[in-house]
């Protein structure tokens, strides 16, 4: 409220060239100060979770799109995420070759980057406990864990039960800790 009519008043002050820029930069403060709260009240990232850089730097454009799914497009940041913490109510099946073409992806040094994150549905239960809950990325998950690996680059989708519900039918639980 404060900060509305703050801008308010600063706009009808625009004039002169020298108060257009005092009034930009007092717009980008603003802008920053609001963004700010929305994200902290909107996403706390439980603390051992740690934000990975995506890896930019090698893949053409058309490639990355097809990286990444329509529940995540909107999606940046990507975490290190425990194995144990992940949940796969739906058995996988597998393609055997698949899996082991991506373990050699995983294993070299610098080809880890072509495996792009899996998506995780990321929900909060009722006592405020974090859930993440894994049903795509089959092969990606099966060579992460035959590979051994404590964790597993992934986007965080913040999700309810009712989305698991879409997953699991009835099978879904009601409840939440
Ligand atoms: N050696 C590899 N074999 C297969 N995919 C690879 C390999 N190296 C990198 N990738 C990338 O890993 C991703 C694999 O995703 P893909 O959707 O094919 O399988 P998945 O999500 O792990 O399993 P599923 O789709 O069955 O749930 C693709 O973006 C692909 O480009």
């Amino acid at each position: 409220m404060y900060v509305c009519m703050y801008i308010y008043r600063t706009v009808k002050q625009v004039s002169t060239p020298q108060r257009k820029i005092a009034f930009n930069c007092r717009w980008r403060c603003a802008m920053k100060f609001i963004s700010h709260f929305i994200r902290v009240s909107s996403r706390r990232i439980p603390p051992f979770l740690h934000r990975i850089q995506y890896p930019v730097h090698t893949f053409h454009i058309q490639r990355r799109a097809m990286e990444t799914t329509v529940h995540s497009a909107g999606i940046k940041d990507v975490y290190d995420v425990p194995m144990s913490v992940i949940q796969r109510p739906i058995p996988s099946i597998l393609d055997e070759q698949k899996v082991v073409s991506l373990m050699e992806t995983i294993k070299g040094e610098t080809s880890e980057e072509e495996v792009p994150p899996i998506d995780l549905l990321w929900i909060t239960g009722n006592e405020g406990g974090n859930y993440y809950f894994s049903f795509g990325g089959c092969h990606r998950y099966e060579a992460y864990r035959r590979l051994h690996r404590e964790t597993i680059k992934a986007k965080l989708v913040r999700s309810t039960l009712r989305d698991l519900y879409h997953y699991m039918g009835s099978s879904a639980p009601i409840y939440l800790a």
